[in-house]
C-alpha cells in the first residue's frame, strides 16, 4: 500500500514535469521543466519609446517562473563576459556571461517569443541564436557598443549571420544602478518615466532604462539597408549595490 503510494505520487511528478538532458561548457546538465509552465506566453504590453530607429520598451515579456527558470540554468556557466568581438575586454565588459541552449524548452519557448517580435521581417529558415545571459555585481558594467558585427559572423553550421534586432531582458534585478543607456535615442518617453521605468533629463543625453525583472527592450540593429544603425549604440551602466542579470537574445538574419 505505502510502496503503491510512492509510485503513484512519483508517476504524477513525471507526468507533470519534463526531464531534460542537455550539453553544456561544463558537461552535461539534466534538469526538471514543469510541464503546465512550457511556453504560456504572459500577457506582456509593448510601449514604442522610438520610431526610427526602432526601440520598444516591454512589460512582463516574462514570467516569474521563465525568469527564474532561465536563471537556474545559466546560474552553473557564468564566465568572464567577452566583447562582441570575441576579444576579452576586462575595463570595458566587466561582466559575466553564460550561453544558453536555445533547444532547452524554457529558452526557446522566450527565443521564440523574441523571434516573433520580428513578425514579418524575418525568413523561416531565420532563428535566434544563442541567447546569453548576463550578470553584474557592484561596479562591474558594459560600456558603450552595438550589438551589431560590423563583418557578419560565420556560425558553427557555417552560415553567415548579424544580430538584426536585440531584445535585452531584465531578470534579475536586486540592485541600484544598472541602467541600460542609449546616448542617441531622442526620447523623452514620457510614461515611462512617470512610471519609474525611464530616466530622462536635460543634464544628459539620451535615455535610461530601469533594471525590472521580467521587463524588456527591443530594437533594430539592422534596418532595411542593411547597416548597422549607429544610433542604438548602448550599455549597461554601473551596478552600485547587488546583482543584476539580464538576457539578451539576438534574432538573426542569415544570408541564404
Ligand atoms: O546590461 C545592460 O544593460 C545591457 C547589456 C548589453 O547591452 C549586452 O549584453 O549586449
Ligand atoms: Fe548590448
Amino acid at each position: 500500500m505505502f510502496i503503491g503510494n510512492i509510485v503513484s505520487i512519483f508517476i504524477a511528478i513525471c507526468c507533470s514535469y519534463g526531464f531534460y538532458l542537455y550539453s553544456s561548457n561544463t558537461g552535461y546538465v539534466a534538469h526538471w521543466w514543469p510541464k503546465e509552465a512550457a511556453c504560456k506566453i504572459p500577457s506582456y504590453k509593448t510601449q514604442i519609446v522610438s520610431e526610427d530607429p526602432l526601440l520598444v520598451y516591454i512589460d512582463n515579456f516574462v514570467s516569474e517562473a521563465e525568469a527564474s527558470q532561465l536563471l537556474h540554468i545559466g546560474k552553473t556557466q557564468f564566465a568572464p563576459s567577452k566583447l562582441s568581438t570575441g576579444a576579452s575586454g576586462e575595463a570595458y565588459r566587466s561582466s559575466q556571461s553564460a550561453g544558453l541552449p536555445p533547444s532547452d524548452p524554457s529558452v526557446s519557448c522566450v527565443g521564440s517569443r523574441a523571434l516573433s517580435l520580428m513578425a514579418s521581417l524575418t525568413e523561416p529558415s531565420d532563428d535566434f541564436g544563442i541567447p546569453q545571459l548576463v550578470t553584474y555585481q557592484p561596479g562591474q558594467q558594459y560600456k558603450l557598443h552595438y550589438d551589431w558585427f560590423q563583418e557578419s559572423m560565420r556560425y558553427k553550421d557555417g552560415r553567415l549571420c548579424n544580430r538584426v534586432a536585440s531584445v535585452f531582458v531584465f531578470l534579475e534585478a536586486d540592485c541600484t544602478g544598472g541602467e541600460t543607456y542609449f546616448p542617441r535615442i531622442a526620447s523623452t518617453a514620457s510614461s515611462l518615466v512617470d512610471d519609474g521605468k525611464a530616466i530622462w533629463n536635460a543634464t544628459f543625453e539620451g535615455i535610461m532604462f530601469k533594471p525590472i525583472p521580467g521587463n524588456a527592450l527591443f530594437w533594430i540593429n539592422l534596418p532595411d539597408n542593411g547597416k548597422g544603425d549607429k544610433r542604438v549604440i548602448h550599455g549597461g551602466l554601473p551596478v552600485h549595490t547587488g546583482t543584476k542579470t539580464g538576457m539578451n537574445i539576438w534574432p538573426l538574419k542569415c544570408e541564404p
